[in-house]
This record gives structure tokens, sequence and C-alpha cells, in this order.
């Protein structure tokens, strides 16, 4: 009998579970997409910081240590960057997305049926943050989640494995390429991330269907990535927002959302909660959130570098031994991070209270 009404409360749940991406355009913005006042997008910071252009670094060239400098300058002030001369070449990226449109383009009941509320399914599609059935508020967001390392994908459409797999091989050597840059400018030999501490991927395919009232809601809440590194690919500008911190040598402690935006055929990379914890808080894991935009639809590829589930990870051992560096953090298991990660639902300052000495 108990097992009946569960599995009626599961049907009931996974029926509850309606994609934004349905075919229609949205008149209203319904009651559950409706954010409490203070976590609406017109909550920006407390406005002391003025807005700076979002560094631009060329992977192109050779001249290493010049590289390597800037993304260390980049991630240890915003933890976010532009890169350019990347090499992923433009018609990989311009059919990876053309296939992640098809996606959400296709009938909801065709992307239902890779909708699950098995968070380690892979191909899955769900909506809001996890599944959108059970959660308290939803976010205005479709997503897809694919697998990058091996790659899996849906057979519906037809063309999008042939799409991913160039998609991810590049853009998972140009992060390698980054982490090896970042390695050095640590001072930590250039090796260091391979392995089995970046032997994890993923990708977010998230869609954004247009919004009748974008002050009401958001596309995702403010949240860390939980890995090493984010790839980012978008089709329109405007809706990624990074907080911005002003506590460099003025102090101030101020904080602003602003705006990030690739340039043409560039990428945004940010660092995620792992870097943060393995440089020993040098980098910064840059924080974000997306807003809705009211007039087109916006769809973003987000490529996830991170440890395998049983890595140990802790502080480089050469940044904790620096005079008056202690460990910040304790060293754990990639799998006991994610548990944590999903129980705090994203909350930056209580997921790394469990981890800090
Ligand atoms: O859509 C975006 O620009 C960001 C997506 C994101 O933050 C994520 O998938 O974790
Ligand atoms: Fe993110």
């Amino acid at each position: 009998m108990i097992g009946i009404y569960a599995n009626q409360a599961r049907l009931y749940l996974e029926m509850a579970a309606e994609p934004l991406s349905n075919g229609a355009a949205h008149q209203s913005v319904p009651g559950r997409y409706i954010l409490p006042v203070h976590q609406r997008p017109s909550y920006s910071g407390n406005g002391k910081v003025a807005p700076p252009m979002l560094p631009v670094v060329d992977l192109g060239g050779d001249d290493d240590g010049r590289i390597a400098e800037e993304i260390i300058r980049a991630g240890r002030e915003f933890g976010f960057f532009q890169v350019v001369n990347h090499g992923v070449p433009e018609e990989v990226m311009g059919a990876m997305m053309r296939a992640a449109e098809e996606f959400f383009g296709l009938p909801a009941d065709e992307k239902m049926a890779y909708y699950s509320t098995d968070g380690k399914q892979l191909p899955r599609f769900h909506t809001s943050v996890r599944n959108g059935a059970g959660e308290e508020f939803l976010y205005w967001r479709d997503c897809l989640k694919l697998g990058c390392h091996p790659p899996e994908w849906p057979d519906n459409p037809r063309g999008l494995g042939a799409a991913l797999e160039p998609y991810t091989a590049a853009v998972m050597a140009a992060a390698r390429r980054v982490l090896r840059l970042a390695a050095v400018g640590l001072g930590l030999c250039e090796e260091h991330f391979e392995g089995p501490l970046s032997g994890g991927a993923m990708m977010n395919v998230n869609h954004y269907p247009p919004c009748p009232d974008p002050s009401l809601t958001l596309g995702i809440a403010p949240h860390c990535d939980p890995g090493l590194v984010t790839v980012l690919m978008e089709n329109v500008g405007g809706g990624l927002q990074m907080l911005l911190h002003d506590d460099g040598d003025a102090g101030g402690g101020g904080t602003m959302w602003v705006d990030v935006d690739a340039a043409p055929g560039g990428l945004v990379l940010n660092f995620g909660h792992q870097m943060e914890v393995v440089s020993n808080g040098r980098l910064r894991s840059g924080e974000h959130r997306v807003v809705t935009g009211a007039r087109v639809a916006r769809t973003s590829l987000a490529s996830f570098v991170w440890p395998e589930l049983w890595c140990t990870v802790a502080p480089a051992q050469e940044l904790v031994l620096a005079p008056g560096k202690g460990p910040l953090y304790r060293p754990y298991s990639y799998g006991e991070f994610l548990g944590v990660y999903v129980a705090e639902a994203g909350d930056r300052d209580a997921i790394m209270a469990h981890f800090k000495h």
C-alpha cells in the first residue's frame, strides 16, 4: 500500500514538472516563479563598486608567462575572464549552438522523453534548478545535462552527438591549457591539475525563454560552480552577471552584480569552488547568477571541468607552506563536496563552512 502511495506521489511530482519551452509564449509570470523581493534581480549588491571591463586573455601566442600572469590577475580579482584565440573553431561552436537550440525547439513531449529526477543520469532534461517539482520557487530555466567525458547525448535531434564530440574535445583542450597556465602562475608544477583532479566533465545546456517580467524572477540563483573551471558560450549577450567584490587595497567590502558578455567568438571562463580550495584562496570562485530577458530566448552552454568523485581535493602543499599561510580548507573527496553542494542548494558560504579549517 505504502509503495502504491509512494509511486503515486512520485508520478504526481514528475507530472508537475512542465518545461518552460513548451512552444507557447508566456503572457505572465506564474506565481511559483515570482521570487521574494530580496531575491529578485533588483537586489544589486550595495553598489559601492565601479563596474570594470571583464579581462580578455589572449590564449594565442607562446608567451606563456604573460598569459599565466593575466589568468592569475583575473582569477584573483573576479574569478571570471574571457578568452580569445582559444582554439575552439568558430564552425564547431556554431554547430554545437545550433544543435542545442534545435533541442529546445522540439515539442515539449519529445524533450520530456529525457526528463529524469535522477541527478546522476546523463543525458538528463530538467527545468528550474533540479526538476521543477517539489522546489520552493522555480527559476526561469530549462536545462539539458550532457556528458562530456565520455560524451553522452540524446538521439533527438539527430545531429546533437556529431556537434557535441568536436565541441567538447576542443573546449576541454582549451580548459586544460588554462589549468596548466593557472598552475604555473600559482607557482605549482604545470601538471598539478592533470589526472583525476580534472578527470570529470559535463555540460549544462541552459535555455531561458523570453520572460514577460524579468524583474520578478531569475534564470539561475546566485551560485559558484562546483568544479575547477567552467567554459561558457552563449547565443545572445545579456543574462549572465557576476558578483564583483571591492576587497582590494582600498578595502570597503562592497559588492555589485555586473553583466558578463563575451566578445564575438570569445568564451567566458570562470573558476569554481575547487580552484579556490586548491589555490588556498588565492584564486576566487566567481559567484554568478542569470537574469532573464523579455524579448529573446537565450541559450548557453556551460562546460564544467571537475575532479573524479573519489579524488581527494586539498590546498596545494606549496601554497600552504608559505610563511604565515596555513591551509584554509581541510582535505575531502569531491563526492563529499558535491553532496554538500546539493544539500546547501548552492549557497556559497554555507557550503564552504563545511570545509574550512
Ligand atoms: O547561462 C549562463 O550564462 C550561466 C549558466 C550557469 O551558471 C550554469 O549552468 O551553472
Ligand atoms: Fe554556473
